[in-house]
């Protein structure tokens, strides 16, 4: 299905955005990740979860679309990934601090934009996201098995992801994210979801990775942020498809 789309934030407090952009920057080029804890900050981070706690409670959150049909309703799907989401732009008046959150990625990703290679020699040209995807993984060794976010090209270039767990332990709580990044020859990424910890990464090819059983709720905001290039040859392939598959209805 389409992913949702939201227009970038524009900027707010300067030289914290330049400093994060920065190590943005730097780590992404070498690595093809980063996490940074702290994000936010004690007090907002706080702000930001009890917003999530509200939303789940109100009962906001739905079963996460898997992209191909095969994972079906119920125990498959489950299989496969288990979280539950619901998607905001970041601008609803019941979560203002979500949004705040939101601006404070985007005026990362927008100052460090032109500065992201793109493995090519080249550099990405961000120019818009998804809107933001909250996700609850229940607890009941809920899991998403060994994926690719952006597997052929539509166009999401980095993923950005805020977690929002407190006093997480991976030994009983499980959760934790590996990523598989292809230039790390055997080594992996082992990022615990803990609070107030944002991370970026690749969102293709170069970043496979999974999210290995919940055993207590595990919540997390994720963004995903388009390369101008690839989202125009994706959304024309896009309508090549359509016109073709409409001629052949008809
Ligand atoms: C077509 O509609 C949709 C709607 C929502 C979708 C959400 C995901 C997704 C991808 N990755 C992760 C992940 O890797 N999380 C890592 C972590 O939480 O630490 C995750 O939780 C969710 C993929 C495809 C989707 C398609
Ligand atoms: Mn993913």
């Amino acid at each position: 299905g389409a992913l949702p789309i939201s227009p970038l934030s524009k900027q707010i407090d300067d030289r914290v955005i330049d400093h994060y952009s920065r190590v943005v920057v730097k780590d992404m080029n070498k690595w093809g990740v980063c996490a940074m804890n702290d994000f936010l900050g004690p007090e907002k981070g706080s702000l930001v979860l009890d917003e999530v706690l509200n939303m789940y409670s109100a009962g906001l959150f739905r079963d996460g679309q898997l992209v191909s049909q095969r994972g079906g309703a119920g125990d498959l799907r489950r299989a496969i990934r288990g979280d539950q989401i619901t998607w905001l732009d970041g601008k609803e008046k019941e979560c203002p601090n979500i949004g705040l959150l939101i601006s404070q990625v985007d005026a990362i990703i927008l100052r460090a934009n032109k500065m992201l290679s793109n493995g090519k020699m080249g550099q990405y040209t961000i120019n818009g996201r998804t809107k933001a995807m909250v996700a609850c993984y229940p607890g009941n060794g809920s899991r998403y098995v060994k994926h690719v976010d952006n597997p052929n090209h539509d166009g999401r270039c980095v993923t950005a992801i805020y977690y929002l767990n407190r006093d997480w332990n991976v030994e009983q709580d499980g959760g934790l994210l590996r990523i598989f990044p292809e230039g790390w020859k055997d080594s992996v990424a082992n990022i615990e979801p803990i609070f107030d910890r944002i991370l970026f990464f690749w969102s293709d090819r170069r970043n496979p990775h999974e999210v290995q059983p919940a055993y207590r709720t595990r919540y997390a905001i994720t963004l995903w942020y388009f390369d101008a290039d690839e989202r125009n040859m994706a959304c024309q392939r896009y309508q090549q498809e359509r016109k073709l598959s409409q001629s052949k209805n008809t």
